[in-house]
């Protein structure tokens, strides 16, 4: 049986612009278990980063509400204090541009070094010198000796990223965040780093919540994923039904939007529009209706929730099961070309 770690229930996350409040993470409720990765994907300002930031305590002028319960312990309702004990601990992150988490004016060594000291009070300077040469070791830096003395703009992006890994997993986390993690680098660089990630799993049976707009990625490393649409889960599932079995319509949309040997075709099938801004987010009924205007209003439920169809798969208002991608001769107005 799976061995739940993180379990977020209604987690709502709002920011102030000017005298209001909108929420950009909206009644999110999930799980990540032990040992698995939960992939979180959907479109550029579908408040993905919002959510994982929430997570770790990084916000600081936003309203949170719900639970965010890490091992039974509601994060939520922590002081920055305690949180600051659980961060970089049982928790660690990598940001998508490395140079956002490293300090330019400090060398390697002394980065990982200061995260380590900093939830092991007693580990002295010779332990701290062998541990950063082990994780910049694990994290496949050649050369570590020589590279713990140097400073980040020494380093290649990805170099950089491994870093970046390396103080995340330094104290080695039960849950670790990757936001956009390999967005910043290359191809080959991408899975190598993908690679590691998923290795660092295995060996510290840890849960993985994996911030990404890139479906390739999603397929080759997630056990499960979740669908955000304007700060909402619309579908969630594990990776093989996600894939064989989408329901969601804008699921359906952004699978189609990967390219493919059969590019013609899918670009028909790609829904046009962009995620709303946060202010003009409709708050009633179904978010997406906006962009499949072809599905008659009375197809949308009046209260969209997240359903379960068959077991652990939730899928967001019943539009799914009137929705089919609008045929070219028809409606070729709603359609990319
Ligand atoms: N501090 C903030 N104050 C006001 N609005 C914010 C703040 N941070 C994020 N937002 C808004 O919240 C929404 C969600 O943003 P978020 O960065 O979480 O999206 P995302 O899905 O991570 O996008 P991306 O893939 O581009 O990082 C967006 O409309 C964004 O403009």
């Amino acid at each position: 049986m799976a061995e739940k770690l993180l379990e977020l229930n209604n987690l709502k996350t709002s920011f102030r612009i000017k005298d209001d409040y909108y929420a950009a993470v909206d009644e999110v409720s999930l799980t990540v278990n032990k040992n698995e990765i939960l992939a979180i994907v959907g479109e550029s300002g579908c408040g993905k980063s919002a959510l994982a930031f929430s997570i770790m305590g990084l916000h600081t002028r936003a309203k949170i509400e719900g639970d965010i319960l890490f091992k039974g312990n509601n994060l939520a309702k922590m002081s920055p204090s305690e949180i600051n004990k659980i961060r970089g601990k049982d928790i660690g992150f990598i940001f998508q541009d490395p140079l956002t988490s490293l300090n330019p004016l400090m060398e390697i060594k002394d980065q990982i070094g200061e995260t380590l000291l900093l939830h092991n009070k007693n580990m002295s300077k010779t332990q701290r010198y062998e541990r950063v040469l082990d994780l910049l070791n694990k994290v496949g830096i050649p050369r570590a000796e020589h590279v713990m003395n140097q400073f980040p703009h020494e380093l290649s992006g990805g170099m950089r990223q491994r870093v970046v890994i390396a103080m995340a997993i330094a104290n080695k986390p039960e849950l670790l965040i990757a936001d956009e993690p390999t967005t910043a680098l290359d191809v080959t660089i991408q899975s190598q780093i993908l690679e590691l990630i998923n290795k660092l799993k295995n060996e510290m049976d840890s849960g993985i919540i994996l911030i990404t707009h890139d479906l390739g990625v999603v397929a080759e490393m997630a056990d499960r994923v979740a669908v955000m649409y304007a700060g909402q889960i619309v579908e969630i599932a594990d990776v093989k039904t996600l894939f064989e079995n989408p329901l969601h319509p804008y699921t359906k949309s952004l699978l189609n939007s990967v390219p493919n040997a059969n590019e013609e075709q899918d670009k028909l099938h790609v829904i046009q529009g962009i995620v709303p801004s946060l202010q003009n987010l409709p708050r009633e009924g179904c978010r997406f209706a906006d962009r499949i205007p072809w599905v008659d209003e009375s197809e949308h439920d009046k209260h969209p929730e997240l359903n379960e169809i068959e077991p652990g798969h939730h899928v967001r208002c019943s539009c799914y099961k009137h929705f089919s991608f609008p045929d070219e001769s028809k409606e070729g107005q709603h359609v990319l070309s």
